[in-house]
């Protein structure tokens, strides 16, 4: 569904943001892209979407090269960017403006998914928090029924009760035709939605993995003190002792700490990157 090859992409000569990145992504599955402040997320979504072009390479989205811009690809692609300016209108003069765009844009879901958030309906967007205004666009880009959504942060600046609702409703309305990348700090809040987890680091992707093969070669789990586990990959003190990333020899069945896996990963990168192979 999402193929990049060799993929390069700078915004200067000599500055890559990504190098030789190779990425195969598949429709049914929520991507969760992780990777420090400056690692590429945004970019690389925006190479995916058709808004920043490689210098080389293969990109190849639903068939299309999206650098070409063609309105049969961008009508199957939406981005809901980190940050956003949006026009003064009202919800309804919005969808009358933008959904024309999007052929499968399904407005009684577009209502459905408002009311879960709770957004006001009345006052123009500008009258909207700026929590409300991105319930919008979520609740928009899921109506479009595209069939690559790319969500930059979609998270940040939501409340907590937001935060559970963007997980029910995103939970319950993905096709198995579609594929969503989230681009996220915000682990937790995402960590029970993400089937599969990108790490994106040094200009590349250096783990792809489904949650499941995460938990099986690894255990997440709290500890009082780290005498009594064998000696884990990676531990931090916790509240109450410590929480602990140990190789899962014992075949346990840990859930994944998300947050702690990425801060595992990049503490020590050469002791897990192998057990997955790369
Ligand atoms: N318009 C731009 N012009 C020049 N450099 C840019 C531009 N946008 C981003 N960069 C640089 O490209 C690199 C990747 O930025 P990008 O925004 O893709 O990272 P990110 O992983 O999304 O970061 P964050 O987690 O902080 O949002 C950073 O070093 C950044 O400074």
């Amino acid at each position: 569904m999402i193929s990049l090859q060799h993929l390069n992409f700078s915004y200067r000569k000599g500055r890559p943001v990504l190098s030789d990145l190779q990425l195969d992504l598949q429709p049914g599955r929520i991507y969760g892209l992780l990777g420090k402040n400056g690692a590429g997320k945004s970019s690389l979504l925006y190479n995916i979407c058709g808004l920043l072009f490689p210098q080389s390479g293969h990109c190849n989205v639903l068939g299309f090269n999206p650098a070409r811009r063609q309105p049969a690809f961008l009508q199957q692609v939406y981005l809901l960017p980190e940050t956003f300016d949006l026009p003064d209108v009202g919800i309804d003069d919005y969808v009358r403006l933008y959904a024309p765009f999007y052929p499968a844009f399904d407005e009684a879901a577009f209502k459905k998914h408002l009311g879960v958030f709770d957004v006001p309906h009345g006052p123009t967007l500008h009258a909207l928090s700026h929590g409300q205004q991105k319930k919008v666009l979520i609740s928009f880009a899921l109506a479009t029924g595209a069939k690559v959504l790319l969500m930059d942060e979609p998270t940040n600046g939501l409340d907590i009760p937001s935060k559970r609702q963007f997980r029910k409703v995103i939970a319950g309305c993905l096709r198995d035709d579609q594929c969503m990348i989230i681009s996220t700090h915000q682990v937790k809040d995402l960590d029970s939605l993400i089937d599969d987890v990108l790490i994106l680091e040094d200009s590349r992707i250096i783990l792809q993995e489904p949650v499941s093969r995460i938990t099986e070669k690894l255990s997440f789990r709290q500890v009082m003190s780290l005498e009594e586990t064998e000696p884990p990959i990676y531990s931090e003190g916790a509240l109450k002792g410590y929480a602990v990333v140990a190789v899962n020899r014992r075949e346990e069945h840990s859930g994944l700490d998300m947050e702690m896996f990425f801060n595992a990963v990049m503490v020590e990168k050469e002791k897990i990157l192998p057990l997955f192979n790369r």
